[in-house]
């Protein structure tokens, strides 16, 4: 699904700032994987090179079978709107769309129709918890909500990868919890076994997921906090 084969990170010209050394990381199809780091590690260095939206300086990263570096930018930004969905923390929601309308954006960028765009964002939000919402705008509904429409806007499509950096940076314990449990539990049930990567500080929110990792300006190691209780998982 996902391979980073050592790969390099630098800003800067003459004297460059190295972010991401020998980086190496896979995830299977159906995995959701949390990455931990302190802030400044290179979280979002390393989301932007798996989306294509910045490249490595050294090493490949490889994500369904095609190499993201070998794309120009046309192809990878089509190959991210097909295969990718992204949550963040900001839930960068369009405030002058209404829920549907925001959530169907995805399938329209992919060149469904109007009327197949509205039922399939339609279906999504009952998904999410928030059938009857559809015409709302997003001044209307609570940062929970909010994020509940970010994230059936980010699974609308059936990506095969969901990306999601600090979903619940936003919002209060409880709410974060249930969003945390959304997220998990969307990505699991996406067809096609789609996979996801949680960016987060927080150990809580990293135990949603399957496994943890840390980065570190060592490198990504496999992370497990022992102090963390895990989270309960939602009933069936
Ligand atoms: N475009 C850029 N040009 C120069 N330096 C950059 C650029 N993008 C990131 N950096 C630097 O790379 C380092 C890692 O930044 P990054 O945003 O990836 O960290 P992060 O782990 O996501 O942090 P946070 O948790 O605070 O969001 C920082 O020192 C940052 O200043």
């Amino acid at each position: 699904m996902l391979a980073l084969n050592s790969v390099t990170k630098a800003f800067g010209g003459a004297h460059p700032h190295v972010v991401l050394r020998a980086i190496s990381l896979t995830i299977q199809p159906g995995e959701y994987v949390a990455i931990m780091g302190e802030s400044g590690v290179g979280k979002s260095t390393l989301l932007n090179l798996i989306a294509g939206l910045d490249r490595p300086d050294g090493g490949r990263v490889v994500f369904d079978g095609q190499e993201l570096g070998a794309l120009n930018d046309d192809q990878a930004t089509r190959l991210r709107r097909r295969a990718m969905g992204f949550v963040f923390q900001a839930f960068h929601v369009l405030p002058h769309l209404s829920v549907v309308q925001n959530v169907a954006l995805p399938l329209l960028l992919n060149g469904a129709g109007r009327r197949e765009a509205q039922a399939g964002a339609h279906a999504m939000l009952a998904e999410v918890g928030l059938a009857g919402r559809d015409e709302s705008l997003p001044r209307e509904l609570s940062g929970g909500e909010m994020q509940r429409v970010a994230i059936a806007r980010a699974l609308v499509h059936k990506p095969k990868l969901l990306l999601a950096d600090e979903p619940t940076g936003n919002l209060d314990a409880d709410t974060a919890l249930q969003v945390l449990r959304l997220l998990r539990e969307r990505v699991k049930a996406s067809p096609a076994a789609a996979a996801g990567l949680l960016v987060t500080h927080s150990a809580l929110a990293a135990t949603t997921a399957d496994r943890i990792l840390l980065l570190t300006a060592e490198g990504l190691t496999p992370y497990h906090p022992a102090a963390a209780t895990p989270i309960p998982q939602a009933e069936a």
